[in-house]
């Protein structure tokens, strides 16, 4: 099973590769045949599509049809740019305001015990 990076998986957008759950698919021969039409796949094409797979309930059918068009694994050391991003978002928006949270709570300590 080959490796790719996120930048190959983008580079192979026209080529209808995408991401699910850290796994490399190409689903072109899928497409007209996918009960929720071949436009949801295209618009994940380069990019993860984790997140809009779970949501929308796909069945364990779903799942096994999935690996037959397996084409590879994302190494685990490449990043994501943030358009790619299919699942993840709100935890790291969650992560954000906590950030800013604490920050501000250091502050006012920092405020009260220099008095
Ligand atoms: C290569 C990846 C995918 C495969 C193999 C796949 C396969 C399937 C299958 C077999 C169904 C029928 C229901 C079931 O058995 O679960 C289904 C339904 C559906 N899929 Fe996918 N799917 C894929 C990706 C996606 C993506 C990325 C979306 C994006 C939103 C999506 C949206 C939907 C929707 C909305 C339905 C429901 C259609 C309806 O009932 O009218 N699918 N898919």
């Amino acid at each position: 099973m080959s490796t790719y990076t996120w930048q190959q998986v983008a580079q192979n957008q026209k080529n209808g590769w995408l991401v699910i759950d850290g796994i490399v698919y190409d689903p072109t021969l899928y497409l007209n045949q996918h009960p929720g039409g071949p436009a949801v796949l295209q618009n994940r094409f380069g990019k993860d599509a984790t997140r809009d797979f779970n949501e929308t309930g796909h069945t364990s059918g779903a799942r096994q049809i999935l690996e037959k068009y397996k084409i590879g694994i994302v190494d685990k050391g490449s990043t994501q740019e943030s358009w790619q991003v299919g699942g993840g978002t709100t935890a790291n928006a969650q992560l954000f305001a906590f950030l800013i949270v604490a920050i501000v709570i250091v502050f006012i300590l920092l405020n009260v015990f220099a008095k």
